[in-house]
């Protein structure tokens, strides 16, 4: 096994737990993230791991054995921070041989030459590290924290510092570089699309709790709790009832088990809804309309995020329930506008003759 975690928690004083009773199992030689809003105890999970903060309770395994109590510098955990912390005054290959000082010299040349070699650094071997990009540096911090070969490898938001198109690129040759020398690493991040990009399996934290962990295309179509569906994918857990007023029929939308044991719920994700009078598509205009209010709105780049308030359809107390429909760019809606809404267009079944185009 890589790395376990039994029912851990961890505290800062008389405060409630930062993390709480998490456990999870991660394979050797897989690659997990972590992800949650912003103080849900990611990165002191991952300083537990490392020995950098005390355990409360609970266990920690790596490849087998209880490091709970054992000395950072004793746990063979690597990890890479968000500022790399590198030597800017030293060169490349003095910077990977840094935590290298207990081999023999010529043991610690060829571990360097390999880790060059690895990460695509050989060309910049002797180059000070003040003289690099922000992505070479990046690599340099990885090919330091994997050179003494740690047991698990803990990324704390690795490409924070990096523009977007860099962070893509990066995270791919990183997954890569962690594939092939089999390491088992646990990374936290804030950004989704990267977590899903690294790693094979994660982890969906809220408040000190692990809610979910999976993989990535479970976690988005099973998501076990409605935190869980609303943080990956902006998905809503809606009563069925609500789902047949919004129009859709049973099994059209995934089924969802309650967390309280109750009858399970439909998930709607903003892609399941669109605006009645926008992009009709053919065969689809006799689809039940229902009319709601924009609330709020945000634009996402490729699209808008809106979120209406369902006027016609008075909540258990009283209150209109919110969806959230995924709208073009081009779009134009003030908030407080009555829009109408119907179920996106969607064949899950295609009829016989029917040309649907395959992706
Ligand atoms: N050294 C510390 N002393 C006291 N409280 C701390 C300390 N470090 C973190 N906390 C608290 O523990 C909780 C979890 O913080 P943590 O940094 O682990 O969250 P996070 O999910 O990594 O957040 P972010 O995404 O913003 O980095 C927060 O309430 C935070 O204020």
């Amino acid at each position: 096994m890589g790395l376990n975690l039994e029912s851990l928690t961890i505290r800062y004083g008389s405060a409630p737990p930062a993390v709480q009773g998490v456990s999870l199992a991660l394979g050797a030689g897989r690659i997990a993230a972590l992800i949650g809003p912003s103080g849900c105890g990611k990165t002191s999970l991952l300083r537990a791991v490392a020995g950098l903060v005390p355990v409360a309770e609970g266990r920690i395994r790596v490849a087998g054995t209880d490091v709970s109590g054992v000395a950072p510098e004793q746990r063979q955990v690597g990890m890479m921070f968000q500022d790399y912390a590198l030597f800017p005054h030293l060169r490349v290959d003095q910077n990977i041989a840094f935590g290298l000082h207990r081999r023999t010299r010529a043991e610690r040349e060829r571990r360097v030459a390999q880790m060059l070699e690895m990460t695509g650094l050989a060309d910049l071997a002797r180059e000070p590290i003040h003289q690099l990009s922000g992505g070479q540096q990046q690599r340099v911090a990885l090919a330091r924290a994997l050179a003494p070969q740690p047991r698990v490898m803990l990324l704390d938001e690795p490409f924070s510092a990096l523009d977007v198109e860099l962070r893509e690129r990066l995270a791919h040759e990183v997954r890569q570089i962690l594939r092939q020398s089999q390491t088992t690493t646990l990374l936290v991040t804030h950004d989704q699309s990267e977590a899903f990009a690294l790693a094979d399996e994660v982890g969906v934290m809220n408040a000190g709790r692990l809610e979910q962990w999976g993989e990535p295309q479970d976690l988005y179509l099973q998501p076990a709790t409605p935190f869980a569906a609303d943080f990956v994918g902006r998905g809503t857990l809606i009563s069925p009832a609500l789902g047949q007023a919004l129009g859709f029929g049973p099994g059209v939308l995934p089924e969802i088990a309650a967390p309280d044991g109750g009858p399970p719920h439909w998930l709607l994700r903003p892609a399941d809804l669109c605006i009645a009078d926008e992009g009709i598509p053919p065969g689809s205009a006799a689809r039940p309309v229902l009319s709601a209010e924009l609330v709020r709105k945000s634009f996402r780049g490729a699209d808008w995020l809106y979120t209406l308030r369902l006027t016609a359809l008075p909540g258990p107390q009283g209150t209109a329930p919110e969806v959230r429909v995924q709208v073009p760019a081009w779009s134009r809606h003030d908030c407080g506008t009555a829009l109408p809404l119907r179920p996106a267009f969607r064949p899950l079944h295609p009829a016989p003759g029917m040309d649907v185009p395959s992706a």
